[in-house]
């Protein structure tokens, strides 16, 4: 299976391409952010060791429900670097399984490619189990602004932090495969993205040939034959 690795920093554009990449050329897509925030779900591992760290630090951590404060915990983990740590320590092997847990499930309903949409990409050592990655990135500026209309509530320095705990974009632009430039118009990253599907696509083709059970079962029958007949023509030379 051809696993596409999607990154980029926080509110440069990934859910935006993620979601074309689901729409309009219908690749399955495993979010990583969305896995996260199944991981801590109430009763959950995860969520018990957050509790148990994080409460006493963190000021209202849980909501009424009994759910995580997201904003709470987002506001000091990225002002914590060391409790960043933690947590990622404690979300990170669950996030990882879920994630080969999904991949595995579209790999046996027979998709042979499918996008893997996570932030920290680089970071948690994902891309190592990616055929191809992508980032998308754009200016600082249009990073921030983009990140507080859609937050609305956080502060530059919340914003600021954010950015700060996470790969630099010149980091990203040069372990990538492909680079999407998110600083222009939705149509202008959609005709990257239809170009960046195009370029994918044979080596698509090359994956599918060659982990693709059916072909690769062909293949074997071919060279075994091959091998006979073979075998069978040099025995019949030495008798001659
Ligand atoms: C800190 C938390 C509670 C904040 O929740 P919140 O709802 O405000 O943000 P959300 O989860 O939607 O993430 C939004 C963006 O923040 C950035 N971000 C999230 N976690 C991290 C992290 N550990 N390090 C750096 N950036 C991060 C990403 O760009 C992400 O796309 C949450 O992000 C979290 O639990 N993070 C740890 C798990 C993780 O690493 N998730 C990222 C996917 S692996
Ligand atoms: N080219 C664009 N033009 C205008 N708005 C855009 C463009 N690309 C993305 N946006 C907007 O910017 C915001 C952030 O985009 P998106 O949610 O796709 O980023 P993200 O990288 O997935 O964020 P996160 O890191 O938080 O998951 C959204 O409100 C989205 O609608």
């Amino acid at each position: 299976m051809l696993v596409v690795g999607l990154t980029g920093g926080i509110a440069s554009g990934k859910s935006t391409v993620s979601r074309r990449l689901q729409e309009n050329h219908k690749l399955p897509i495993v979010d990583a952010d969305k896995i996260a925030r199944d991981v801590v779900e109430p009763g959950q591992t995860a969520y018990k060791q957050i509790v148990s760290y994080f409460e006493g630090k963190v000021q209202n951590l849980l909501l009424e429900d009994g759910h995580l404060n997201r904003p709470e915990l987002g506001k000091w983990v990225f002002s914590h670097p060391q409790d960043l740590k933690v947590l990622n320590k404690i979300t990170h092997p669950a996030v990882r399984y879920a994630i080969f847990k999904a991949l595995g499930y579209y790999y046996i309903r027979g998709y042979r490619m499918c996008v893997l949409d996570v932030p920290l990409l680089f970071e948690a050592h994902m891309d190592t189990i990616c055929g191809v990655t992508i980032s998308v990135v754009c200016d600082r500026s249009t990073q921030l602004e983009r990140l507080q209309v859609r937050n609305v509530g956080m502060t530059l320095e919340e914003a600021e932090n954010r950015i700060k705990s996470q790969m630099s974009t010149e980091e990203r632009i040069i372990r990538s495969d492909y680079v999407l430039e998110n600083n222009g118009t939705l149509l202008h990253l959609y005709d990257q993205i239809n170009d960046v599907v195009k370029t994918i696509q044979p080596t698509f083709m090359r994956t599918s040939l060659e982990y693709f059970p059916p072909f690769g079962a062909v293949s074997a029958t071919a060279v075994i034959l091959s091998r006979m007949i073979s075998s069978k023509f040099q025995q019949k030379k030495r008798e001659q």
